[in-house]
């Protein structure tokens, strides 16, 4: 038997053996997507560090939407965000002090902090010289390939107490920005053709501006580091029920090693329907801005939209993406805060036309999602769907979107794995499934 067609034929196979109808999950009482009815999230879990509020409930407990808001470590996102726009500060390393201990620092805790995150940006001269010889044009890909390398380089790997676990954090928040940045580097030059530089971080300054001096050089204005640096703060922890922080907490609750758990997190982050939106997003914004003639007319996006969630155009998912979220209904709290920051960076960069356009078709798709689902469910942006807008608009090139995601979202990881292997009363996870297949005599090979 060819093996292409073998492939082909165990392939076709799995449209009969794997087969569940829709109807057997309410049959059974199984919460599909660990969902309820309403479309909130199963229960699963306490946490401390992160809160997502989206809907409220009503005296008979039925959902109610309301505006987003999003809690670090019981402060609300807002009110981590406007001192630092006022005071034109940078705050990434105070949020990821916030989210790792539960406090925020005073002046010297900080000064502190921030030193001890520079010293440790450098990558081994082990893992730089890995980075050279990866190959692969997805720095996500590459991203987890290193994480899984500093296991052989750590003097301590397997150790989950949490001293051991603190230090891997803060060496997995400092090193994230080196990695990605010599990865793209090195991808540019050996996938683009393009001169190769290898810009080690700088002692004198934070993660966002030194990320983008790895990048870059001097070729970035104060308001893209600041900018950028919002973004990280914005990106850093969204509680312990979104996919890929809830893989670190799945695969943290067997006490793996760090390395293994936070891999594991990158590959969730990375799909297209999570972290990955982000790119896709751009994508189908440089496709719509080319498809659609007069960015004005609401008639001709709205058709173009419908055609879209009809499967007829762009990738024929039917998905517009950075629309819809798990647990936000009348608004995602970052995307109005990426909204704003969009829109002060567009005018500096001459382009409001096009993030008019792009405000346009928020609204459009929110009008054009709400009548084709044929509900009254509010739905609303989601961050993707402004980030990638600003990651541009900054100079940052598509194949490092989704991977600053997770140079923020790192924060959020570490915390909650920390969470899940010192609380009280852990247990490993392991829900259930139930079979709906009847048991079968077996057969000798020769009968079959
Ligand atoms: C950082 C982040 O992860 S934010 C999310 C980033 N992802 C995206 O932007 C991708 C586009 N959005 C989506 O796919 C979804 O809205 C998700 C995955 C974010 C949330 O999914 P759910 O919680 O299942 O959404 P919800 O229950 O509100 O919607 C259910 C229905 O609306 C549809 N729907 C939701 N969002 C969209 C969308 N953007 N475009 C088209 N249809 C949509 C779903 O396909 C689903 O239809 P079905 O019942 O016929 O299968
Ligand atoms: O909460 C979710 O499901 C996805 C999300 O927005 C995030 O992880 O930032």
């Amino acid at each position: 038997m060819r093996k292409e067609y073998l492939i082909y034929k165990l392939s076709d196979e799995v449209k009969n053996s794997g087969k569940i109808p829709v109807e057997a999950f309410q049959e059974y009482g199984v919460k599909r997507g660990l969902r309820n009815e309403d479309g909130s999230g199963v229960l699963v879990g306490l946490t401390n560090i992160g809160n997502v509020v989206g809907y409220d409930r009503d005296a008979d407990g039925k959902l109610r939407p309301c505006p987003g808001r999003l809690y670090y470590r019981g402060y609300e996102l807002d009110d981590l965000v406007t001192p630092l726009l006022k005071e034109k500060r940078f705050g990434f390393e105070e949020t990821a002090f916030l989210l790792l201990s539960g406090g925020l620092p005073d002046k010297e805790e900080l000064a502190a902090f921030r030193e001890l995150l520079n010293d440790n940006m450098p990558l081994d001269h082990r893992t730089i010289v890995h980075i050279i010889d990866l190959e692969g044009s997805d720095i996500m890909n590459i991203l987890a390939r290193c994480v899984l390398e500093m296991y052989t380089f750590d003097h301590n790997p397997d150790d989950i107490s949490r001293d051991n676990l603190m230090r891997q954090s803060i060496e997995l928040i400092a090193k994230f920005p080196t990695i990605i940045a010599y990865a793209y580097n090195i991808y540019r030059h050996s996938v683009q053709g393009r001169s190769l530089h290898i810009r080690h971080p700088r002692e004198n300054l934070g993660i966002a501006e030194n990320f983008l001096y790895m990048l870059k050089r001097e070729h970035y204005t104060e308001l893209d580091a600041r900018t950028l640096d919002l973004l990280l703060v914005t990106q850093a922890e969204h509680g312990g029920g979104n996919n890929s922080t809830f893989t670190v907490r799945v695969t943290s609750s067997t006490r793996t090693d760090t390395y293994s758990s936070i891999a594991a997190g990158i590959g969730s982050l990375k799909g297209p329907l999570h972290g990955g939106a982000n790119i896709k997003v751009v994508n189908m914004f440089h496709h719509l801005k080319e498809q659609i003639k007069d960015w004005k007319n609401t008639d001709e996006i709205d058709t173009y939209l419908t055609r879209m969630l009809n499967r007829k155009a762009y990738d024929k998912t039917g998905l517009i993406y950075g629309i819809g979220h798990a647990v936000y209904t009348m608004s995602d709290p970052r995307a109005v805060e990426l909204k704003r920051l969009g829109g002060e960076l567009a005018r500096e960069k001459k382009r409001s036309d096009e993030y008019e356009f792009l405000c346009r078709l928020e609204e459009e798709s929110i009008k054009c999602v709400t009548a084709f689902r044929k509900t009254d469910k509010p739905i609303c942006a989601n961050l993707d769907f402004y980030s990638g807008f600003i990651y541009e608009m900054i100079g940052l090139p598509k194949e490092i979107f989704t991977p600053i995601f997770a140079m923020a979202r790192i924060v959020g990881w570490t915390a909650h794995r920390i969470e899940e292997l010192n609380f009280d009363g852990r247990r490993i996870i392991r829900p259930a499934y139930k079979t709906i297949l009847d048991q079968k005599a077996y057969l000798p090979i020769n009968e079959r």
